[in-house]
């Protein structure tokens, strides 16, 4: 937002006592206020950023506090969840706009963010029925100044499709690398050193913070359990296939996993890489 010149001031406030003073510490904020409700006072918009399990506690310690004809949003990675606990603490004058920046590294706290974060990233916009077309405007303005795309969505869809491209991935990835560990294998350096890059971009993954991964799958039960479903009919099919040796099976099941890959960016959509910044680097290369 600083970046971009949107905010006359940006003040902040988080309920961890280390996070505020490393925030003061880099001026991550203009100001960083000691209470929740002394953070919205007179803001134009804003945005809750905690995890999902956490977004309906705060929005009932600022309510009261907001201000009139603000936006209210949030960058939760769940949306069903978020409104249904933060709706019942906005007051009647105040436009709560749900959206999700689908962008992120498997760093958290206040240094793991860096300006160029959102540049070429979607951002989904969860507009509610009554959500006034120019405040709808405002936000998807916001967000297109910070470097995002906007798509508007609504709550349930969002749960789904994010259950299929991000929530079970991490799921799997996180199963993945607790398996190695399981054997001994992930603390052995030789193994590190050996391991190849498919196995690294799971232990990138599975590094993501605990709080907000277990808020996601606590929140997006139905979506994530009925995809793993189908993830986990799809993984005996291609067990068996190696078990009965089919390698009609698994090429043509390889084949069109490629495809799909190669569609991705032959559309221009194959974005990780430019955003994923410094997070990438630290694990697999700086750190061979
Ligand atoms: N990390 C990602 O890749 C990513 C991407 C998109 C969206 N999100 C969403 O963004 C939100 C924040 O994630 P993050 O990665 O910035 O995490 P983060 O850990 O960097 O920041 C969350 C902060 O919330 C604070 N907090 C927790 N409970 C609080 C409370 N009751 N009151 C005030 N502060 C509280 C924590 O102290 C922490 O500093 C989550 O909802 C997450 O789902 C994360
Ligand atoms: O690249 C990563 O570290 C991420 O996992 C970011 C990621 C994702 O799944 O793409 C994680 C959670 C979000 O809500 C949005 C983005």
């Amino acid at each position: 937002a600083r970046r971009a010149g949107v905010a006359g001031e940006i003040v902040g406030y988080d309920v961890s006592g280390d996070v505020r003073d490393t925030a003061r510490e880099i001026a991550l904020c203009d100001r960083i206020t000691d209470t929740p409700d002394a953070a919205v006072v007179d803001a134009d918009l804003v945005i809750l950023c905690v995890p999902p399990g956490a977004m309906g506690s705060v929005a009932r310690q600022i309510g009261a506090a907001l201000k009139p004809g603000a936006i209210l949003s949030d960058v939760g990675s769940t949306k069903r969840s978020v409104i249904d606990a933060v709706m019942p603490y906005v007051p009647g004058n105040v436009s709560f706009i749900p959206a999700h920046p689908l962008a992120g590294t498997e760093h958290s706290g206040p240094r793991a963010g860096f300006a160029s974060l959102f540049d070429n990233r979607w951002c989904i916009i969860v507009p509610q029925e009554d959500t006034p077309a120019d405040r709808l405007q405002m936000l998807q303005d916001f967000w297109q100044a910070l470097g995002a795309n906007t798509e508007v969505m609504d709550a349930d869809h969002h749960d789904r499709v994010l259950a299929v491209t991000s929530h079970t991935p991490h799921l799997i990835a996180y199963t993945m690398v607790g398996v190695a560990d399981d054997l001994g294998r992930v603390t052995d350096s030789e193994v590190i050193k050996y391991s190849a890059a498919g196995f690294r971009d799971f232990t990138r993954i599975a590094a993501s913070d605990p709080t907000m991964w277990r808020d996601v799958f606590l929140n997006n039960k139905d979506a994530t359990l009925e995809i793993l479903g189908r993830f986990t009919e799809e993984l005996f099919a291609l067990q068996r296939a190696i078990r009965q040796g089919d390698g009609d099976h698994l090429h043509a099941y390889f084949t069109r996993t490629r495809a799909i890959r190669r569609g991705i960016i032959e559309a221009g959509q194959d974005t990780a890489k430019p955003n994923f910044g410094r997070g990438i680097e630290d694990v697999s290369e700086s750190k061979g």
